[in-house]
């Protein structure tokens, strides 16, 4: 299917769509019922979620047939390199809206976790607020009841298969990775959020290059808000291997906007580090919204996303009265 097809198929209103599988590039193993959502339910609910997430504005939903804003370059021109930057992705105008719109109505966690470093136990506290949604492709959350069923036998999945508990993406978020499906030519059954809530808010160097995300993972990275520079460098080469006359010694620098996509796809995980460094300069204390969408192969993936990104603390609203992150008890 072309992709304006796919695309006029996807902003038909959901009673007039025939089957899904009609209109999306791949089966893309529904992970909620959202893609078919109509207005009649403005909110995603889940036994898993907080509180009830409501749907994308009208407007806001509208507005994302415009995408992509403008064309992908390319940038390949380093060994192993293979990225698609769209600067911007969303449309100009409304990518302030939906990041105000997502920081309002999401709910983040501030995980803590201990690793051991030369023998020693040492604690760590993730630099920024995180949140995902997903479930590797062993599971998908069956349409209507939102229950997680195992995808060869379409049977409830045993609750102990995981030790996390799954949650499906949100209207708001499958909004957006079905979009970006269709532009990447890939699928996707995660999405990881951070808020960055200001220049001291980071992540360090490291690659998504995890063995259950696949060999040559395609990651479709969104910023939105605050102004970030992304860095990238290669990892490093053994001495004397050849490619490392080609390797440019200077990170490589994208300063990325609000509404931007970064697609990192072939070899650039196996091979690159990305990282988000803490800045103090004007115009990066403002927050920042980074949504990735990938797609985990087996059960491992899920566990590890639920550990590292809701973890076992408290949830974390936007409070608009105070202009920050508070903690809310019993999901307030
Ligand atoms: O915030 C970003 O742009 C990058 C986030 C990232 O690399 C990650 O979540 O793995
Ligand atoms: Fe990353």
């Amino acid at each position: 299917m072309s992709k304006k097809r796919a695309l006029e198929s996807f902003f038909t209103p959901a009673s007039q769509k025939k089957a899904r599988s009609d209109r999306a590039p791949s089966d893309s193993t529904a992970l909620t019922p959202v893609c078919q959502h109509t207005t009649d339910h403005p909110t995603s609910t889940h036994s898993t979620y907080p509180h009830p997430v409501p749907h994308l504005p009208p407007h806001i939903q509208a507005a994302l047939s415009e995408i992509p804003a403008s064309e992908g370059r390319q940038i390949n021109d380093q060994p192993d390199l293979d990225l698609l930057y769209f600067q911007p992705f969303i449309p100009s105008g409304i990518e302030n809206e939906l990041f105000r719109f997502l920081r309002k109505e999401l709910f983040f966690y501030r995980v803590k976790y201990k690793i051991k470093r030369g023998g020693f136990e040492t604690d760590i506290s993730t630099p920024r607020y995180t949140t995902v949604f997903g479930v590797d492709q062993t599971s998908k959350f069956e349409p209507s009841a939102s229950t997680l069923v195992d995808t060869k036998s379409s049977k409830p999945v045993p609750p102990d298969r995981y030790d996390c508990t799954p949650r499906p993406l949100p209207q708001c978020l499958d909004a957006l990775r079905c979009i970006t499906e269709v532009f990447t030519n890939s699928e996707y059954n995660f999405c990881l959020v951070n808020y960055y809530a200001s220049g001291s808010d980071s992540i360090s160097y490291h690659s998504d290059d995890e063995r259950f995300l696949g060999a040559m993972p395609s990651i479709a990275s969104f910023s939105l808000g605050a102004k970030r520079d992304f860095c990238m460098k290669h990892k490093p080469v053994p001495p004397g291997n050849d490619a490392k006359d080609n390797i440019s010694d200077k990170p490589l620098k994208l300063p990325l906007g609000s509404g931007d996509m970064v697609l990192m796809r072939g070899t650039t995980q196996a091979n690159w580090l990305h990282s988000i460094p803490k800045r103090s300069g004007k115009g990066t204390q403002e927050g920042r919204i980074n949504i990735t969408f990938r797609k985990a192969l087996v059960k491992g993936g899920t566990e590890n996303y639920y550990r590292y990104n809701v973890g076992d603390g408290g949830v974390w609203r936007w409070d608009e009265g105070t202009k920050e992150m508070k903690e809310r008890k019993n999901g307030s």
